[in-house]
This record gives structure tokens, sequence and C-alpha cells, in this order.
């Protein structure tokens, strides 16, 4: 694994380095292999990112979506992570709806609906049960708890190896994400993470030895590359020690 961190000095200058990033990964995804796999992350702080990529000439045809988790709640709800990514991105360009693979809600049981993307999954990445595929880009953030993804602090989806898509628990609420192994295959995983709430939890996923249980954003950890890209006020204490 090759890790990279930057710690931009403002939210600006992060968001313009994450666009500058994740628009070299998929050009290269496109012309090493035709074709860029992208799971999304939800949230605030990608909304910007998605903003500015979406003001971008890109070869939509050739992009397809994802997102690496998602609220369990109807994809017109505003707390709905394919919503953001659509108002601020995807509904802005031309992208084909056959490429944009949200992950379904609308199952009574959330497991049901993991299981449903999972299949999804493997049907588009043509691997077979068991087999992890490789995305291109994986974007994500983390939240003030340690948790990337929906993959939370002390739940049962941090335990799950043996699948592509669980169940997240947040506060008892369900959610559907990509497990730990899923993330791990990808590319290209970049954290975008902004604001000084975040920094105890950044102490915790940067020190050397730690509990991945308590702090989950520690099991990500790629075969291919790992960005973190930080605004100031969230890694301003991890430019000496903590740095690779
Ligand atoms: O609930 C979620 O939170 C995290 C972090 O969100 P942010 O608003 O603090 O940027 C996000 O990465 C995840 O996708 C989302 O579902």
């Amino acid at each position: 694994m090759k890790k990279i961190v930057e710690v931009l000095p403002d939210v600006e200058a992060l968001i313009e380095r994450a666009r500058v990033v994740t628009l070299e990964k998929i050009n290269t995804a496109i012309a090493e292999r035709g074709v860029c796999t992208i799971a999304l992350s939800g949230g605030g702080t990608p909304k910007p990112l998605y903003e500015a990529i979406a003001q971008q000439k890109l070869p939509w045809d050739k992009i397809h979506i994802f997102w690496g988790d998602e609220r369990y709640v109807p994809a017109d709800d505003p707390e709905s992570n394919q919503l953001m990514a659509r108002t601020a991105w995807l509904d802005r360009v031309d992208i084909p709806a056959s490429n944009i693979h949200p992950m379904p809600t609308d199952k009574a049981d959330p497991a049901v609906a993991a299981s449903k993307h999972e299949r999804e999954l493997q049907e588009f990445f043509q691997v077979a049960p068991g087999e992890f595929p490789l995305f291109d880009i994986i974007l994500l953030g983390i939240g003030d708890d340690g948790h990337t993804a929906s993959l939370f602090p002390h739940t049962e989806a941090l335990k799950v190896s043996d699948r592509l898509v669980t169940v997240g628990n947040k506060d008892g609420q369900p959610r559907i994400t990509f497990t730990y192994p899923l993330i791990n295959q990808a590319r290209y995983v970049m954290f975008v993470v902004a604001g000084a709430s975040k920094k105890p939890a950044l102490a915790e996923i940067f020190a050397p030895n730690g509990d991945a249980s308590t702090y989950p954003s520690r099991l990500i950890q790629p075969q291919g590359e790992l960005w973190w890209l930080l605004d100031r006020a969230a890694g301003e204490d991890l430019r000496s020690e903590n740095l690779p």
C-alpha cells in the first residue's frame, strides 16, 4: 500500500485538491481500462467536490457511479446519500441512467437490500461469490466517532469479511455499507476530511497502534493507493510525527 497524506490550508484548497486527484484517477482508469468505477461517500464534506466535478467535461458514458454506504431511507429523503450526489453532481451531467448504481433502500429487510446490491456488484464486475471486485476509486469520509462508510464503532458490520455489502448500524438505525475487505481491494481510496471536530478521531486513526473496533477507519488499508486529504482544521496535529 502506498499512503499519501496531505494537509491543505482550508476547505476550498482541500476540495480543489480532491477534485484534481479524483479527475486524474478517473482519467487514468479510462485510459488504462476504458471505464472508471467510482464509489461515493455521503455526508456534508464531499458536496462541494461533487459540484466541482459536475463542471468538468468527462466521457460520462465511461464512468459508473456506486456508493460506499447509504442511509436506509427513500431515495428522495434529505438524508439520502444518493439524493445529495444526484443533486450536486449526477443530475447536472449527461451520464446514462444505467451507469448509476444506487444501493436499494426499498426492502422491508435491509439484509435483503444488502444481498441484492451485492449480486448487482458481482454481475457488474463479473466476479463469483466469494471474490472481491476492484473498484478504481472509493471516496470516503470519517465521522467524529472514527466511522467510515457505515462501518460504525463496535458494530457487527466490522466483523463481516466474507461479503461485499452488509448492513450497518448507526445508533440502532440500519444502513447499507461496503465491507472493509471490499474497500481494501480498491485501486485508489481517498479520504476527504474537514473540520476540527474530526481531530480527536484522526489522532486515534493515525496512531501507530490502536483499536479498529473503536476507530473503524483503521481497517482501511487498501492494496492500492491510500490518500488522506485533510484541511488544516482537521489535520494540523498530524503534521509531525504521525505523517509517513
Ligand atoms: O454518515 C455518514 O458520514 C460520513 C462522514 O460525513 P461528514 O458529513 O462528516 O462528511 C460519510 O463519509 C458517510 O458516507 C455518511 O454516510
